[in-house]
């Protein structure tokens, strides 16, 4: 999958493929990052990047003409991309939708600085907008990054087997349970005698207990639209009948 990044800092999200996962998944031509910088297209001596907004107010926005030519030049590059505009207006990240962006052969992502973008721009060339959450952000830029991370982990062959496998454990919707490692005891706080038992369906029943019984204490809205097995039914029964005691 290759992504091409309409920024004024294309050295962020360039140095995404410099570690990991993603270096590898680089490395061995699965991903591609490219940015596309709208100083490259500056005319004037001062190489200026950002305009005034008309009706007044605080701040610049970003220029038309360069932040224009910077998107052209993304989708001469990538003419099958989609354009996505990172922004505090667009739909919420969440892995479905990483899993449908994630099907996509290239996506050109446009991340916005200053005060934004001119609004013609996102009507004549963005195809969707989306927000990495309910914060004031300096830029767009590490939405880019969160989003191209998440989305590279699903194309086919970025994951070995064994971390597709745990993938897919985190995309059971549950938020993950406790895990230990050396030392057995820690400051007086052992692990959990379960773990050391070395019986697998006991340590697979304790460990998705967990995790349902963590899903439901902090972050309830996980419950909501999910049906459950009946093993997750009487998980949490049995978690609730503690909780009431
Ligand atoms: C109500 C709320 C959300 C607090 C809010 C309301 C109004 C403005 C902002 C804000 O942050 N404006 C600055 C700006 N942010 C973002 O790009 C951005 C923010 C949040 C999630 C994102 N995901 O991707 C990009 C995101 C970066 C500079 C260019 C203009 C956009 C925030």
């Amino acid at each position: 999958m290759r992504f091409g990044v309409v920024t004024l800092f294309p050295e962020w999200v360039e140095q995404l493929t410099s570690v990991g996962v993603l270096e590898r998944a680089s490395q061995n031509g699965l991903i591609s990052v490219t940015g596309f910088n709208p100083r490259d297209h500056a005319t004037d001596n001062h190489r200026s990047v950002d305009d005034r907004p008309f009706g007044g107010g605080p701040g610049m926005l970003m220029q038309v003409d360069t932040t224009e030519a910077a998107i052209i030049k993304a989708r001469e590059a990538l003419p099958n991309a989609p354009v996505v505009y990172l922004s505090p207006q667009g739909r919420a990240l969440n892995q479905p939708l990483v899993q449908e962006l994630a099907r996509l052969p290239e996506l050109i992502l446009l991340a916005g600085r200053y005060e934004g973008i001119d609004e013609r721009l996102v009507d004549e060339h963005v195809d969707l907008e989306v927000s990495l959450g309910d914060y004031v952000l300096s830029g767009g830029e590490l939405g880019a990054m969160v989003l191209i991370d998440a989305v590279s982990r699903m194309v086919p062959g970025v994951l070995g087997d064994q971390a597709s496998a745990e993938q897919d454990s985190f995309a059971a919707h549950w938020l993950d349970c406790p895990h230990f490692t050396r030392p057995v005891d820690y400051r007086g706080n052992t692990v959990p005698e379960v773990l050391r038992s070395g019986h697998h369906g006991r340590i697979e029943a304790w460990r998705l207990q967990q995790s349902l019984e963590r899903s439901w204490d902090r972050r309830p809205d996980l419950f909501e639209r999910k049906r459950l097995t009946t093993t997750e039914l009487s998980m949490i029964n049995e978690h609730l009948s503690t909780l009431e005691k």
